[in-house]
């Protein structure tokens, strides 16, 4: 959908970006991660033509960019950027009709999407009327959402949209965002300097090092697993195994059941060693130990059946008595796991994979052998 080729931008002798070559898939997130100041913007900013390259060529869907009027291009493409961009004059429902109107939609049918687009991104009616010095931030992050899809465009672009809101909005929107992508299938490009953010929402994933180098692109898993150079190892930081984790789901993972204690029982009840206590429907309140008797003891995470070895480790590891307490999906008590055993499964992962992974190598090899036999 957009690829870059041989890009470099210079600005007065220092190189933003360096001979990028580049495909983002249509359809996909498209991740663009490094630290400040290694050219991310300026790639971005090229496609739609805010920045012109000094050399190179862009294309998307077919069309060298530089042939195409810079206005018409800039409106055929969402873009979100750092702390929304709301223009501070015009309410809600004026900021999100802004490019249709620009493409000539009546007022009325204009607003009437913005109005609908609300609702995409989770944002009440009553807001509409509002200005943008009147929502929060990370409702102000919504609405420049909402701004970017108004004219259905293909391509969004992202400039580290979400890094002004605090982490709990974050995650909020960082969810909503991957909601909205299985919905829209959007080709989407997104700016972040975290690798947490790049390695949850991107499907490829571009690590761009300092002097505008493209030091690695592949999906989120090989990043972790197998960084290109030490540059990018160092990038993705030292906890990538534990994060890696993420990327495995609790298939096997031996679960053990265990007593329950009813929290209405907690005073008086007799305990051999750690009990896990439930409310009357079942779901995990914590712990009691015979240390403490009558006492709650507040538990750790919560690993929901399914989910990844990460927050089944995560859950053994931050409770009060090393068992990681399983729920299921209506966040009742399932049973336990220990962290020996979530480490034991990872490690059987991972040979799997490792084995798959050669078996499709030596799979690759032999068809190219048996190519290369045929056409001699
Ligand atoms: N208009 C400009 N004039 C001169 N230099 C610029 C201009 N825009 C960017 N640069 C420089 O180009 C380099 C790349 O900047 P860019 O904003 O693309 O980086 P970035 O990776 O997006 O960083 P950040 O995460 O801090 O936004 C930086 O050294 C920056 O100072």
């Amino acid at each position: 959908m957009i690829e870059f080729r041989e890009v470099t931008k210079v600005y007065g002798g220092a190189t933003a970006v360096d001979r990028l070559s580049l495909t983002v898939p249509r359809g996909h997130i498209t991740v663009f991660v490094g630290p400040s100041g290694c050219g991310k913007t300026t790639s971005l900013r090229m496609v739609n033509r805010m920045v012109e390259p000094s050399s190179g060529t862009i294309i998307v869907d077919g069309q060298d960019v530089s042939s195409l009027p810079a206005a018409k291009l800039r409106r055929s493409m969402g873009y979100v950027m750092q702390a929304a961009g709301l223009m501070p004059h015009r309410t809600v429902v004026d900021n999100i009709a802004t490019v249709p109107r620009l493409n000539g939609v009546s007022r009325r049918s204009a607003r009437a999407r913005a109005r609908e687009l609300l609702d995409v991104v989770g944002l009440p009616q009553a807001l509409a009327g509002r200005y943008p010095a009147q929502l929060s931030g990370g409702q102000q992050q919504r609405v420049g959402v909402a701004r970017a899809l108004a004219a259905d465009p293909p391509v969004l672009l992202m400039d580290e949209p979400f890094s002004a809101v605090d982490p709990v909005v974050r995650h909020e929107l960082q969810q909503e965002l991957l909601r909205l992508q299985r919905e829209l299938g959007k080709t989407i490009v997104f700016v972040t300097h975290d690798i947490d953010e790049a390695v949850l929402l991107g499907e490829r994933i571009a690590v761009f090092a300092v002097g505008g180098r493209l030091a690695q692109v592949a999906g989120p898993e090989e990043i972790l697993r197998a960084p290109a150079d030490d540059f990018v190892a160092g990038f993705v930081g030292r906890d990538r195994g534990f994060r890696h984790l993420g990327f495995y789901d609790d298939a096997g993972l031996a679960v053990d059941g265990a007593e329950t204690l009813l929290k209405s029982g907690l005073s008086g009840a007799r305990l051999a060693g750690w009990t896990v206590v439930v409310d009357d429907a079942g779901r995990p309140a914590g712990w009691a130990s015979p240390a403490a008797p009558g006492t709650l003891v507040s538990g750790g995470s919560l690993h929901r059946a399914g989910a990844s070895l990460r927050t089944a480790l995560d859950a053994a590891l931050s409770s009060p008595s090393g068992r990681g307490v399983v729920i299921d999906d209506d966040g009742r008590f399932v049973g336990t796991v220990g962290a020996a055993a979530v480490i034991a499964q990872a490690d059987r992962r991972r040979a799997d994979a490792q084995r798959e992974r050669a078996e499709s190598r030596a799979g690759s090899r032999a068809g190219a052998e048996t190519m290369a036999g045929g056409a001699s």
